[in-house]
């Protein structure tokens, strides 16, 4: 690309954004440079597999990774360190005592424990809890329906899975009922969504006043202090559980209750002989992370689904036949009995997946180092080529990967199919590497289990009684708008950046109808 020997890129970077409206999420940069490779890389006759973009004072250098198997080498073959900025942007919720924000040794041992709190078993025992939350989720839905049928009046959808994500993940973490749906927002979830929205993730000359200033130190104190409050009674009630079992002798207690993420972290505190001096900072660091991992990520995925669903009636209705016929018209009783359900909603699986692939979330960074390179993959045209990351910031360009024509038959289509084929000859076969939703590699989401085992559960609970639609009229009335919108890809609801983290444009405004008023 183009560089300036003084703005090095921001010129090219600047009137690629200036395609696509001015709060749209950073994250669509990549996809920018993919779509435009003709243009910007003139010598190229393939859109290169690593674009280096250098937008200082407004980032640090990027490598972005075009191709999966480039986003292989450093994350499955090889795991390269999160860089520091990660922990930079982290430490004002965490100290850096959680998962996301440690590299070497200390990463090992929280993904032991974190792994074992969040595996497909441990998830698979916690259905039946999840599906309270998620019947609150519905009960909502259903007041904001109208009675006779028609259409209730506009909300922002994300907003509303946002409060019932909140509710799933303290269920989880916490076995307690925080009511985020239904009353006003807890201390916890106040504190921490007003921390996220302070934090920054570059820290640059256009935003250094945001960060340095007491005020902002005054709020991180408070929020710090009100989260810490909130957590620390459930982390000393699991300890002194903890502790009676083990002077009775007992290596669990006898109810067969299954555990909750704090119980899990308490149990590997045990095992590994660790100290409570230094245990209760990392509880309270790696709940914290969970609470922030889990909760906007999943919100905006099952935001997308309805937003899928309404644009397609097909896939909505063959989703509705697989809901019908492995869960009957009882979700919610079908698997209380049999959690394991979830399992056989392939279909369900597959639009998710897809739905993921589309509306891509966050993807990884990782720090470069002089002592590793990049090489261009067999069949990417740059075969064998060497891209240097010493001084880079590697990014894992999965938003654009998920697009690419080179790696996927029919991108910008949405075909759940491509998920159900077994035969790897089919053209709609994903390629290895390719689905980077969830990262791949030994850094994944630890969540994922527990991500897709809730959006299963809220769409088999809701997409058979209720019809969700986009209401943009109504909303821009709402609001006061008029005039002409502004859309990415024709989409209006596209990705902004509220708090660093992606957000669906105005949160997804949608009306919601019953399906069977009478019922
Ligand atoms: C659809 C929902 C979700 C998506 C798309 C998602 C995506 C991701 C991605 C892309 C990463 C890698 C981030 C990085 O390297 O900086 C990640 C890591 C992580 N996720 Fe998720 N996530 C989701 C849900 C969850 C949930 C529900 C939880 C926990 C309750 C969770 C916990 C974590 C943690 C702890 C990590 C750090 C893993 C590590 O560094 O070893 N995520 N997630």
């Amino acid at each position: 690309m183009r560089h300036h020997p003084v703005f090095g890129h921001l010129e090219v970077v600047g009137k690629l954004m200036s395609k696509i409206p001015s709060d749209a999420h950073g994250d669509y940069m990549m996809v920018m440079i993919l779509d435009n490779w003709r243009e910007l890389f003139p010598g190229c006759d393939r859109c290169p597999p690593v674009a280096y973009v250098d937008a200082w004072p407004f980032s640090p250098p990027m490598a972005i990774s075009l191709h999966p198997d480039v986003s292989a080498q450093f994350t499955q073959q090889f795991n390269l360190d999160k860089p520091p900025e990660q922990n930079a942007f982290l430490y004002p919720l965490t100290k850096n005592l959680d998962l996301s924000s440690s590299n070497g040794p200390a990463w090992k041992v929280r993904r032991r424990r974190m792994n074992l709190a969040l595996s497909p078993q441990t998830v698979m025992a916690r259905v039946p809890d999840l599906l309270e939350e998620v019947a609150v989720f519905v009960s909502v839905l259903r007041q904001k329906a109208s009675k006779d049928g028609s259409w209730g009046n506009v909300f922002p959808l994300q907003r509303l899975c946002t409060l019932l994500t909140l509710d799933v993940i303290g269920k989880y973490i916490l076995d307690i009922r925080m009511h985020e749906q239904t009353s006003p927002m807890t201390p916890f979830s106040k504190s921490m969504i007003d921390t996220l929205s302070r934090l920054r993730f570059f820290v640059t000359i256009a935003n250094v006043f945001d960060v340095y200033n007491p005020w902002w130190r005054y709020k991180m104190w408070s929020n710090t202090r009100a989260m810490d409050n909130f957590l620390l009674p459930f982390i000393h009630q699991r300890l002194d559980d903890r502790a009676r079992l083990e002077a009775q002798g007992k290596a669990e207690d006898a109810s067969g209750r299954p555990r909750t993420l704090v119980e899990n972290l308490v149990k590997s505190m045990a095992e590994d002989k660790e100290d409570e001096s230094t245990f209760i900072p990392y509880a309270l660091g790696e709940t914290k992370h969970t609470f922030f991992a889990g909760h906007e990520t999943s919100a905006f995925t099952i935001a997308y689904v309805y937003l899928i669903l309404s644009q397609k009636p097909e896939v909505l209705a063959r989703l509705r036949k697989e809901l019908d016929e492995v869960l009957g018209s009882d979700a919610a009783s079908a698997l209380r009995a049999s959690p394991h359900l979830l399992n056989s909603l392939a279909y369900t699986n597959a639009v998710i997946k897809e739905t993921m692939r589309i509306h891509t979330n966050v993807g990884t960074l990782r720090q470069g180092t002089p002592n590793f390179n990049l090489y261009g993959p067999p069949g990417s045209g740059f075969e064998g080529i060497c891209f240097p990351t010493e001084g880079c910031v590697v990014w894992d360009g999965n938003f654009a990967i998920h697009r690419h024509p080179d790696v996927w038959e029919r991108p910008l289509e949405f075909i759940p199919e491509r998920w159900l084929t077994t035969d790897e000859n089919d053209p709609l076969y994903p390629p290895k590497n390719a689905w980077r939703s969830f990262v791949q590699g030994a850094r994944n989401c630890v969540g994922q289990h527990l991500a897709m085992t809730e959006i299963k559960m809220v769409l088999a609970m809701t997409v058979r009684e209720f019809d969700i639609e986009c209401a943009w009229d109504e909303w821009d009335a709402l609001k006061g708008r008029k005039g002409k919108t502004e859309t990415i890809w024709g989409e209006r609801c596209y990705q902004i950046s509220k708090d660093g983290m992606p957000h669906v444009k105005d949160d997804m405004p949608v009306h919601v109808r019953l399906r069977d008023p009478s019922q």
